[in-house]
């Protein structure tokens, strides 16, 4: 674990930076690729530990995976028997609830397990529902047994999804390939990260899985039906994007991203209208190019993260930074995420001077002037998304180093060089 002394700007950011794919939609291209009648290609796959760790876990229950020598980033994947074997979820929540349902199908016992901090992740619920499904699972949370029988009967089954909307995506993904499909219900407080089961929806909708839901984002229903294979190409990385991206408005200068989507069910766009409202100008260009202008001190924020909490930290480290009081609300869920978010993001931002106060469902944040702030040790929790928020805040904090910055590989492993690169600091 290393410190990592980030980089300080006393001048505008002016940078182009280049995402690779996203987590999310590489990990469910993985699994309709492995649940698919025949071989499919996956181009701009992320690599990174929570899709290396859905690759190997694919592979460890039988999956043909093929990595191309010259680029990585394009798998091949060939459908085999799924048998038993043993899966490593490391700290991913898409590995450790999408997989679950997988490996219900294989036949064998699949045991499952994970990083220490990975226990403590909301889980039941999926296991629950795989054995009212017909399922056979030992346990309650990581580390688990699937007794994969070769199929699922499925069915109807009714689940409490508000803490996670990977309890649904993770029931869709596989529900094609149970004896009766499925019908989800859910009861509880509303489903958070919506936009992620859209894209669940939408990418099962190309592999020839019609579902079938209502406007209420209560109940959805697939029935059992083939997947068609799918050569899938994989967008950049919105949510990774974003920390990038606020840097222009932290510093009063320019990001630009390229091959941003002109439409996308990537719950990462919405840092885009997020930082207008902090200030920021955005102009997204025929050819994709995003840019992101910062003009002046970036205002405070009233809003409601609930479709789009992954974008927590970046939000929360801009309002660190901010001209006025910021109030983040609707993601009580972020306390199951890597690390209690909440806690995690008032603590580091107390630390180093700020002004942060836990609320039941989110956080309100006094900005404060860059110079007011101190350049203490930013914890990471093992949170990725928590190591680049200290980043971002030490963009216009001399000297602020931050904690096991290696834990951005979760998702991003080229971070500190991609980071270093857009300050112009890289050596
Ligand atoms: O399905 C997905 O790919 C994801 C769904 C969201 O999970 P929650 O609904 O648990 O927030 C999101 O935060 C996570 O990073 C990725
Ligand atoms: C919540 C996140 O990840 P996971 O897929 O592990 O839930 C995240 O990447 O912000």
């Amino acid at each position: 674990m290393s410190n990592w002394v980030a980089p300080f700007l006393d001048r505008p950011v002016d940078s182009v930076v280049d995402l690779p794919g996203s987590k999310s939609i590489t990990n469910r291209a993985l699994i309709l690729a492995a649940l698919a009648t025949g071989p499919s290609r996956i181009t701009g796959t992320l690599r990174s530990r929570d899709t290396d760790l859905m690759l190997d876990g694919l592979a460890a229950i039988g999956v043909g995976v093929d990595c191309h020598p010259d680029d990585p980033t394009t798998v091949d994947i060939t459908p085999r028997p799924l048998h038993a074997g043993s899966i490593d979820c490391g700290l991913a929540g898409t590995v450790m609830r999408f997989l679950p349902a997988v490996a219900a199908l294989a036949t064998g016992d699949v045991t499952f397990d994970g990083d220490e901090q990975a226990r403590s992740r909301p889980l039941g619920t999926v296991l629950d529902a795989l054995r009212a499904l017909g399922a056979e699972i030992d346990g309650d949370g990581l580390p688990f047994t699937v007794h994969g029988r070769g199929g699922v009967p499925g069915g109807p089954v009714t689940i409490d999804a508000s803490a996670s909307s990977q309890f649904v995506s993770g029931l869709l993904l596989s529900a094609a390939r149970f004896e009766s499909g499925i019908s989800i219900t859910h009861s509880g407080a509303p489903v958070p990260s919506m936009p992620h089961i859209d894209m669940t929806v939408e990418m099962l909708e190309k592999a020839g899985v019609r579902v079938e839901f209502d406007a209420t984002a209560t109940r959805w229903r697939v029935a059992p039906t083939a997947v068609t294979a799918v050569d899938w190409t994989v967008e950049p990385d919105l949510s990774n994007a974003a920390a990038f991206l606020a840097a222009a408005p932290a510093t009063g200068g320019r990001v630009s991203v390229p091959r941003w989507p002109a439409t996308t069910t990537q719950p990462g766009s919405a840092i885009v209208g997020i930082l207008e409202r902090m200030g920021a100008s955005v102009v997204h260009a025929p050819d994709g190019l995003l840019t992101v202008r910062g003009n002046g001190r970036p205002r405070a924020i009233e809003v409601d993260l609930h479709e789009v909490g992954e974008l927590t930290p970046t939000v929360a480290a801009l309002c660190a930074l901010a001209d006025g009081t910021s109030v983040l609300r609707g993601i009580a869920h972020l306390r199951g995420h890597e690390t209690d978010r909440l806690s995690a993001l008032s603590t580091e931002i107390n630390r180093i001077g700020g002004q942060c106060r836990e609320t039941d469902d989110g956080l309100v944040i006094t900005g404060r002037e860059a110079a007011d702030l101190e350049p203490a040790l930013w914890h990471s929790y093992a949170d990725h998304r928590m190591a680049t928020a200290g980043a971002l805040i030490g963009l216009r904090v001399d000297g602020l180093t931050v904690e096991n910055v290696e834990t951005t590989a979760k998702t991003l492993p080229d971070f500190v060089k991609m980071w270093e690169a857009m300050a112009g600091t890289a050596s």
